[in-house]
């Protein structure tokens, strides 16, 4: 389990510094005269100030490590905070049925494109909800938990049969001639295309496709653009990733985010207080600890280690199943390097470093969730009077025919939130994740469930928290962790 790769021996310093905490004096210079304030503290300090969050505190420090605190009250019902997340990704499989900004995750196009894209690759055989075959690597295809109920439309079972549309029709709502009733009120952002001409990513806005090439895309795009050293090694990632795990395509952005902002920093310098602090004179790998920040502050343990065995693996293949996985992000990890390997920042192409990434998409409570346009656009045709519906809905019935039970799927992924990220679990939470109305982006929405109190700690649930005892343990224990919050520990007694 513990052999090393080149990188994870020949930078073994580098690479421990990466994973430590980070620590006042790590890689800084400061002199001991001089008491420099906490780093973690000054970093949610200023992450907060530029989410424009009021009556936030994050704690580095409290009993269960970091923690959200209330400096307000807030009323039941009040928007506690709102997250915009560092990296994410949609899942592979999800892809098929919703299309999203790549970078915000807001569904683009048109009502119609989003229906006639459906049903055209449903047609091809390639909707996610006509998957049945399993494989071991099942139970980590998605990490994501369960906790979006009130999201029903979420569900994937297909019961009815679909009445198949004329391919006229499929392709004149997918080239915007054929116009459905009432959808010009749910109006949609046109198709931005990726700027490296992938074909893979498209956007809602210019800002957000910019923003995306800037952060991550560049390198990780597979068009003519791309600043991948090797367009071809980056699309057999992609494929190994898509064939086995897509959680390695979200650690990739995170690599990517780093890179990009490592070499900002190289050419821009630090700004402020910073560069203040730490003089013109910063070493390559003290930038490299700066820009890996954003990462560095996410919980995290090596995925190999913290994830949790699934159902169809025996006990007694533990060992054979941790090494398993580990083998599939070493290998990924292989292809990521030949496409996108960056010498000075060779210590994040460790394999423990790779695996602490994956880990901490795993153990964090981060889904990605945006509800669908096209549910809402069916229930408005649902809710007209009589006449009207009776009207629109010869035109709509064939079309939700077509779509099957299935006819509205919500945009699904993972994400790393790095506010959100920091909130504790409790099987009695005084805040919610996910509010439906509230989800039209791929930020992170909590509302709080009832009145927090001032100097109360924020807490969410990972899990459905209205399970008996027995069964939160063994769902939690997929984050990780045994419970110890106060509903836990007064039905332990
Ligand atoms: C998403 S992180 C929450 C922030 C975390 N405290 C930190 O320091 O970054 C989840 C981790 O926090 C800890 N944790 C959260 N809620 C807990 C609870 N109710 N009981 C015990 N540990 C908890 C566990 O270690 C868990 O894996």
């Amino acid at each position: 389990m513990e052999g090393k790769c080149n990188v994870d021996a020949e930078l073994s310093d580098q690479i421990s510094a990466l994973l430590e905490p980070p620590s006042p004096n790590q890689g800084l210079g400061f002199s001991d005269e001089s008491e420099p304030p906490c780093l973690k503290q000054e970093y949610f300090e200023e992450l907060l100030k530029s989410r424009k969050c009021v009556g936030l505190k994050v704690k580095p420090e409290s009993d269960l490590g970091k923690g959200v605190y209330a400096d307000v009250e807030f009323g039941e019902g009040a928007l506690v905070l709102k997250d915009q997340m560092l990296v994410g990704a949609q899942h592979s499989s999800n892809k098929v049925d919703c299309l999203v900004c790549s970078y915000c995750f807001r569904f683009i196009g048109s009502v119609e494109l989003q229906i006639g894209r459906k049903i055209y690759l449903q047609e091809l055989g390639l909707s996610s909800t006509d998957e049945c075959a399993s494989s071991p690597m099942d139970g980590l295809q998605d990490s994501s938990n369960d906790d979006h109920d009130n999201l029903g439309t979420c569900s994937s079972s297909d019961l009815k049969e679909r009445i198949p549309l004329p391919k006229e029709i499929v392709a004149s709502l997918m080239n915007g001639q054929l116009a459905l009733p009432y959808s010009e009120q749910f109006a949609l952002p046109s198709l931005v295309p990726c700027p490296g001409s992938c074909g893979e990513a498209y956007y809602c806005s210019k800002l957000c496709a910019g923003t995306d090439w800037d952060q991550s895309h560049s390198l990780l795009c597979t068009g003519e653009g791309s600043r991948a050293i090797c367009r071809e090694a980056l699309m057999k990632f992609v494929e190994h990733a898509n064939e086995t795990n897509d959680i390695f395509l979200l650690a990739a952005k995170a690599i990517a985010f780093t890179i990009l902002r490592y070499q900002k920093l190289k050419v821009y310098g630090l700004q402020g207080e910073h560069a203040r602090r730490n003089g013109k004179s910063r070493s390559d790998f003290s930038l490299l600890l700066e820009a890996w920040k954003p990462m560095s502050m996410g919980f995290k343990r090596r995925w190999w280690e913290c994830v949790a065995l699934p159902e169809d693996v025996d006990c007694c293949d533990e060992v054979s199943f941790r090494k398993q996985i580990r083998d599939l992000a070493s290998m990924s990890l292989q292809l990521l390097k030949e496409a996108i390997y960056d010498k000075e920042c060779a210590p994040l192409f460790s394999l423990d470093i790779y695996g602490h990434i994956i880990g901490m998409f795993e153990l964090n409570n981060l889904d990605l969730v945006v509800a669908s346009p096209v549910e809402d656009y069916f229930l408005y045709i649902d809710d007209l009077p009589p006449d009207d519906k009776e009207t629109a809905e010869r035109i709509t019935r064939p079309i939700l025919d077509a779509l099957g039970d299935d006819y509205s799927v919500c945009c699904q992924g993972s994400a790393f939130f790095p506010l959100q990220s920091c909130m504790n679990h409790s099987c009695q939470p005084n805040a919610k994740a996910f509010k439906r109305d509230e989800d039209r982006d791929g930020q992170a929405t909590i509302i709080a469930l009832r009145t927090i109190l001032k100097g109360e700690e924020i807490t969410v649930s990972y899990i459905d928290e209205n399970l008996p005892l027995e069964d939160r343990r063994t769902q939690l224990a997929d984050y990780g962790f045994e419970c110890r919050c106060a509903k836990c520990k007064e039905e332990d007694q």
